[in-house]
């Protein structure tokens, strides 16, 4: 037997490819993900564990404790479409599911004897995954989404129109697929700049007799930075000057490897003009949402995010939104950035009014006085006097981060982190020619060390854009140009956004400026540094001090809360820090050579004759 796919083995043996992972956990079995394939022995074994878990199922005895009872449960396969995956490929790396990371850090080699097959995955319900389309200009992406919604939208009775809301619902083979109504990486990445994620996945649609162009690029940045997995949809395959095997060789070095030539990037050649393909897409997306495993809590506090809003002339303000976790009712307090409103109608994608909605739903909602910004995330209130309050802490919260930024614009701690961390520098390079962009890349390649990781989230011909701007600030990142000028939008978008943008005619100066940045990042270095010695002649004990050390400076001098080591003889017997001074009454900062003095050093075993030696802790500018 030929080796076989992890997912086409889910499908084979029908059961989600998310519980064949879990699986493959429980029994030890490396793999990348769910594109990997299985060893013989291995499938063996899986069939083994299924054949078995599925009758200790059906004799269920009570007090069978081998299987877990959600395990059982989940055992009941989902509806699996029947056609095979054309462009076979899953998947960028997924968020790990809970089974999965429950296992992390445990040696994975294959396990002696089955394990039973344990679910620790929560049993929420699961949820629709919402997928937005990115790619450059013309490529199709606004065709290939009025394909999916024609095609795939439940039409409402004769007459009936689809009411835009920002988002639409396809069914599809495999159940409910989410799509975002406005194309675009700087939509995607407006609404990340606020806070929130809404896209699970993002489809890069390539045209295939373009092929990669500069705005596949940055939006292949966008969604990396927002770490959504990737699938490429090569469009206008129809054409016949249409080259998919261009496509795909021109994406590898974009980091997206389709699964053909041993990556794990998902492929799939669509049309959008004829419908070609389009079905595979779906399935390649339930397929990346289905090991995703996207859960939500229909009973949760209600989160959402706004896609977009306006005001009808008629209706007043209308507010698009994506319902995250928990149901929006009609007649509920929503509170939206700082504002609030009660929702009066709500409305769903195909045009009907609604009660509530749950997650990952589309809704419009009628009831705020002032359209709220796409982006804002959507909470709910109990009552008008706590949608107030809340406004009121949110003003209050934003006015705080105001003065903090007038101060200093990070502390150290933002730029250190924790003790031990890699610390990040993120650039987006722009410059004037490809070979410029080139060589700035081969240097910059050089320079991450153990300490500092250096990530160039994006590199593009040609000026600066506002989009560069917008990635800038969700992903922290600082963009460099060489030899290209920002327009006065693009300076004014950054000036809005507190980033620099910094540019030079010499690569070097470049380079000098990374250096710095990447200094910046490192943990600082300090030196000990000698300061001066005492010799202890009375020891005082003092009823509320303690113990003091009347001292003689014989060297240097000694200075308030500098380190010091105690010598008797030869040996060291104490290492601390100098916690008082006096000069006979006064406390004092520091003491001189030839000068006598207290020393409080906290420690109550000082004897006349020690030694205290005081250091400090001097920081080294390499
Ligand atoms: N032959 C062919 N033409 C297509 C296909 N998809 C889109 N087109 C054409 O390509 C052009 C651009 O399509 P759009 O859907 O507007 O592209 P877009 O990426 O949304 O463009 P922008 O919104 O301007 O960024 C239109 O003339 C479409 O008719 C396809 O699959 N085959």
């Amino acid at each position: 037997m030929s080796k076989v796919r992890i997912y086409a083995l889910a499908k084979e043996l029908g059961v989600e490819t998310a519980k064949m992972l879990e699986i493959l956990d429980s029994l030890g079995v490396q793999y990348k993900s769910s594109s990997s394939t299985l060893d013989e022995e291995t499938v063996e074994a899986i069939k083994t564990i299924l054949a078995d878990s599925s009758s200790k199922a059906e004799d269920a005895a009570p007090e069978d404790s081998s299987v877990n009872a959600s395990a059982t449960q989940e055992a009941a396969p989902e509806p699996v479409a029947a056609t095979p995956p054309v462009a076979s490929n899953p998947t960028p790396a997924p968020q790990p599911s809970a089974a999965q990371s429950a296992t992390a850090g445990e040696e994975r080699t294959l396990a002696a004897q089955p394990a039973a097959v344990t679910t620790t995955a929560t049993e929420l319900p699961h949820r629709a995954p919402v997928v937005t389309i990115m790619g450059h200009v013309d490529h199709g992406k606004t065709s290939l989404l009025d394909y999916i919604r024609k095609t795939k939208v439940a039409a409402k009775e004769a007459g009936g129109i689809t009411q835009h809301v920002g988002a639409f619902e396809a069914k599809t083979s495999r159940g409910k697929v989410v799509f975002i109504d406005t194309p675009g990486h700087e939509a995607f990445t407006t609404i990340r700049a606020r806070g929130a994620n809404v896209a699970d996945i993002a489809i890069i649609v390539i045209a295939a007799d373009d092929s990669v162009m500069p705005q596949t690029r940055e939006a292949i940045a966008h969604a990396k930075a927002a770490n959504v997995p990737i699938i490429v949809a090569i469009n206008k395959i129809d054409l016949a000057q249409a080259n998919v095997d261009k496509v795909k060789q021109d994406i590898i070095p974009l980091d997206l490897v389709p699964e053909e030539f041993g990556g794990e990037t998902i492929v799939v050649g669509v049309s959008a003009r004829s419908g070609e393909g389009v079905e595979d897409l779906l399935e390649m997306i339930s397929l990346v949402a289905e090991i995703a495993d996207l859960r939500a809590d229909p009973k949760a506090a209600l989160k959402g995010v706004v896609i977009e809003s306006r005001v009808d002339k008629q209706m007043g303000v209308l507010a698009n939104i994506i319902v995250q976790e928990g149901t929006v009712h009609v007649g509920d307090f929503l509170v939206v950035g700082e504002k609030y409103g009660k929702i009066k109608a709500l409305t769903n994608s195909v045009g009907d009014r609604i009660k509530d909605a749950g997650p990952s739903t589309p809704v419009q909602i009628l009831g705020f006085s002032e359209a709220p910004t796409a982006g804002d995330t959507v909470t709910s209130a109990k009552n008008e006097h706590q949608a107030r309050e809340l406004v009121a802490g949110r003003t209050q919260d934003r006015r705080d981060v105001e003065e903090a930024r007038k101060g200093r614009r990070l502390s150290l701690d933002d730029i250190l982190g924790a003790p031990g961390d890699v610390h990040e520098v993120n650039l987006i390079l722009r410059a004037d020619t490809q070979g410029s962009l080139e060589a700035l890349q081969g240097i910059l390649a050089r320079k991450s060390s153990e300490e500092v990781k250096l990530t160039v989230m994006f590199a593009g011909i040609g000026a600066p854009t506002e989009g560069d701007v917008l990635l800038a600030s969700t992903a922290n990142a600082e963009i460099m140009c060489f030899n290209v000028t920002a327009s006065g939008g693009v300076k004014k978008a950054a000036d809005n956004k507190g980033i620099e943008l910094k540019s030079f005619r010499i690569i070097y100066e470049l380079i000098d400026e990374v250096d710095r940045l990447i200094k910046g990042q490192q943990e600082p270095v300090f030196e000990e540094r000698y300061l001066g010695r005492a010799e202890v002649r009375m020891v005082i004990r003092h009823p509320k001090a303690g113990v003091v050390a009347g001292s003689y400076v014989q060297d240097g001098m000694l200075r308030r809360n500098a380190k010091v080591k105690v010598t008797r003889g030869r040996q060291v017997v104490y290492n601390g820090t100098i916690v008082g001074l006096k000069r006979f009454k006064d406390d004092v900062r520091e003491v001189q050579t030839g000068y006598e003095c207290g020393i409080n050093i906290d420690w109550n075993d000082v004897q006349e004759g020690d030694v205290i030696e005081a250091s400090e802790l001097v920081e080294v500018t390499s």
